[in-house]
């Protein structure tokens, strides 16, 4: 961070989205302290252009090169120079005068700009979490050989990294991950092949990106969920575990070895964990949401439903084998929603193609990331292919 903790220049990755647009606005909300440095988008040209009007940025970067003739860059304000390519992405995430970079694409399609923060040895705040489902264990240790300080933004592991202070990480027996359930939480396998995306879409608690809002509707968003967790706290998979809580205000618990469960809660509103990855180790007041314990509150847990969604299991199963099952897996599903979501594939599907898909897999337990790069490329072809 800058040596002025008061201030800091941010760089957000995926500004034009769900995770790009809260963190805007606790920017916003935090004044004089943060200066935007950088944004990017893929497509979203006019987006981009209005918030860089607005934030000023130093770079604003599209990373399709495809759109370059259509853009009007006069639209992007005197103060900021637009770039385009993915390799723009990297050098705005790696720039010298970047104190904090917030990481928010979507999909694997973010790994080459959280690699490129962390290789510069940024504080990078990380809610893109397909690259850590790829390759987590890559990324820790480069996090470790250049100093980069990883804070997670995903709720339930920003919730786990706030509960963690609370203890030694050797105190530490077991995390458990809450889920809401979505929107077919205790519906029967049955009733879950008709599903349409306007229905898998609606999430019963929190409003994202409608990626990661098909993947809580498979309950696969805790299957990333699972894997993401044993790479950020070095945990064991029989120290992960998942319980539906329906209402979202309990974001993740830790269980420490004496028994003490320590859990975090607020709204499900993601621009506080946004907040303390720009903040940390301090908390200020801020634009996120509070509870408010004047009316009444009921806080309920179930165990998942392992047989009607399986895409769950999925998740144990990949975060116990590791190798290359974590770049198979994501890719698969990056390619089934997409399919979902264009009418091409049954919502019941997604989780079957994934299993068949990371089945067929040719596994190496220690891969490079060559290696991950190319299953994960194999894996985007067969899901295009694949019927039930
Ligand atoms: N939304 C949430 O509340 C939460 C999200 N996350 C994770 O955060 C990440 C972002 O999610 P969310 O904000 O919902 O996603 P959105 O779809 O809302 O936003 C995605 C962002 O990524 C950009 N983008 C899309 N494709 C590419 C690409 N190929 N190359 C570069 N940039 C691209 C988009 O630009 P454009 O607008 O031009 O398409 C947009 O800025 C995901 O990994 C998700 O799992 C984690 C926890 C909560
Ligand atoms: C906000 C966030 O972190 C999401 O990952 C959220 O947890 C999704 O909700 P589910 O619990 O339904 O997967
Ligand atoms: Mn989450």
């Amino acid at each position: 961070m800058n040596d002025d903790s008061s201030h800091n220049r941010i760089v957000i990755l995926g500004s034009t989205g769900s995770i790009g647009t809260s963190c805007l606005e606790v920017v916003e909300g935090l004044g004089n302290n943060m200066e935007v440095l950088g944004l990017t988008a893929h497509t979203s040209w006019r987006d981009l252009a209005a918030q860089s009007r607005k934030y000023r940025p130093r770079w604003s970067v599209l990373s399709d090169e495809r759109i370059r003739s259509r853009v009007e860059t006069s639209e992007f304000g005197s103060d900021t120079e637009l770039c385009f390519g993915t390799d723009a992405i990297e050098d705005v995430a790696a720039a010298d005068e970047a104190d904090v970079v917030i990481c928010g694409i979507v999909g694997v399609a973010g790994l080459r700009g959280v690699s490129a923060a962390i290789s510069a040895g940024k504080r990078v705040g990380i809610a893109n979490k397909e690259p850590l489902v790829m390759a987590g264990g890559l990324m820790m240790k480069a996090a470790a050989e250049h100093g980069a300080t990883i804070i997670p933004v995903d709720s339930e592991h920003s919730a786990i990294y706030q509960a963690m202070k609370s203890g030694h990480p050797s105190e530490v027996k077991r995390v458990v991950l809450t889920a809401s359930g979505g929107p077919f939480r205790g519906w029967k396998r049955e009733q879950l092949t008709d599903v349409t995306p306007e229905m898998a879409l609606a999430h019963p608690t929190w409003d994202m990106g409608a990626k990661i809002t098909i993947d809580s509707a498979t309950l696969m968003n805790k299957a990333l969920e699972i894997i993401e967790a044993k790479w950020l706290f070095g945990l064991s998979v029989d120290q992960i575990e998942v319980v539906i809580h329906p209402q979202s205000i309990i974001h993740s618990f830790v269980e420490f070895v004496d028994g003490s469960v320590i859990a975090q809660l607020s709204p499900p509103d993601m621009k506080l964990p946004i907040q303390y990855a720009l903040t940390y180790p301090r908390r200020v007041s801020g634009v996120a949401r509070k509870l408010d314990w004047s009316t009444g509150m009921n806080l309920q847990f179930d165990p998942p439903d392992l047989e009607n969604f399986p895409g769950l299991q999925l998740g144990f199963e990949v975060a116990e084998r590791g190798g290359t099952c974590g770049a198979v897996l994501n890719a698969a599903n990056e390619g089934a929603v997409a399919r979902f979501l264009a009418g091409d594939l049954r919502f019941s599907e997604i989780p079957r193609a994934c299993r068949a898909i990371l089945d067929a897999h040719n596994f190496d337990p220690d891969p490079t990331m060559t290696e991950l790069l190319r299953q994960d490329g194999w894996a985007r072809e067969e899901i295009q292919q694949w019927r039930s």
